[in-house]
């Protein structure tokens, strides 16, 4: 049984469609990112898996429920963690407060463990706390109940570089406990290094849903060649070339085409250097989003 089930799952705001017909399963014991650009719909499908938005049409289902069932997905949930993008914590009481409501409500038997690893400065009250302290006191909520499914809504956020390579770790090492995590992020980075598929929303429909390996194959390799002008604008015309970059001293750009071809091609220019690389995970979502949008997530990456 799939750990999340979305069949036909469509939400309007009044006027507004945040999600048309999306469909996918998150298997259990994977680690699912759930991507798109700011508006896309995630947070909407986040709400509505925990029952906390009616679906409009379609629906779906959490560790077996029913999410338009409130008294099966009321059972469910005791086995199910989740981790709000707005954290939204008492600011007068203190983080050791806060553990101690939600251990009183769902249990805490991780929470000693994870108070180790996640340092939030437990005594002090949640109004003096940084953004990543705050997360971090996010993150101890959400996992220490052990729960089976754990559900996260830009989780790294506020975090610095080197908490969210141990958060990363920690979710690798999560899995490998059988548990499931479903991961939405517009930090794209980050999807690759964490994430076994990834399903990616656009302005509510789902466009893309596959493996993280796959994606970048399809997404070819970036290849950056110094030569002279006349030889690269010839080159171009090369099927399987795109995002096309002139520089002085040659060009750059993505390839997805047969590796012969090119080489075969490259054989008859007199070429200085080549570098062939994989193309940053950005350039791959270009072909999803669009440039507009790319930029724009971008900027709150
Ligand atoms: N309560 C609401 N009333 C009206 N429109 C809404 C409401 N909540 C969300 N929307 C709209 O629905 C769409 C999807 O929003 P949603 O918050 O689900 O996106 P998101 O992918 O989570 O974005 P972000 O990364 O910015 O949180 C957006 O166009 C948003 O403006």
């Amino acid at each position: 049984m799939p750990a999340i089930e979305v069949e036909s799952l469509t939400k309007e705001y009044g006027d507004v469609r945040a999600l048309d017909s999306v469909s996918f399963a998150v298997e259990s014991g994977e680690i699912f990112g759930f991507l798109g650009p700011n508006g896309a719909g995630k947070t909407t499908t986040i709400r509505t898996l925990l029952g906390l938005l009616k679906p409009t049409a379609g629906g779906a289902t959490v560790l077996g429920a029913d999410v338009s069932n409130e008294r099966a997905l009321v059972d469910a949930k005791r086995r199910v963690g989740y981790l709000p993008a707005t954290l939204g914590f008492d600011p007068g009481v203190t983080g050791e407060t806060v553990l101690d409501y939600h251990e009183s409500m769902k249990g805490g038997q991780r929470r000693e463990e994870l108070c180790e690893i996640f340092t939030p400065p437990l005594d002090r009250p949640v109004r003096e706390y940084s953004s990543g302290n705050e997360r971090m006191l996010g993150i101890i909520q959400a996992f220490m109940h052990d729960p089976d499914l754990v559900i996260l809504d830009e989780p790294t956020s506020g975090l610095d570089p080197l908490k969210q390579e141990e958060f990363n770790e920690f979710v690798r090492a999560e899995r490998e406990r059988g548990k499931t995590i479903f991961f939405s992020s517009h930090v794209l980075s980050e999807v690759r290094r964490v994430c076994d598929r990834v399903g990616i929303l656009r302005n509510g429909e789902l466009v893309t849903l596959e493996d993280v390996e796959t994606l970048l194959e399809r997404g070819g390799k970036r290849v950056r060649v110094q030569m002279d002008s006349e030889s690269a604008s010839e080159l171009v015309d090369l099927d399987g070339v795109v995002d096309v970059t002139h520089f002085p001293d040659g060009i750059q750009f993505v390839y997805t085409g047969e590796y012969d071809r090119l080489l075969d091609e490259l054989s008859r220019y007199d070429i200085r250097e080549i570098d062939i690389s994989e193309p940053p995970l950005e350039d791959i979502f270009l072909h999803y989003y669009g440039a507009d949008e790319v930029t724009g997530g971008e900027s709150h990456a």
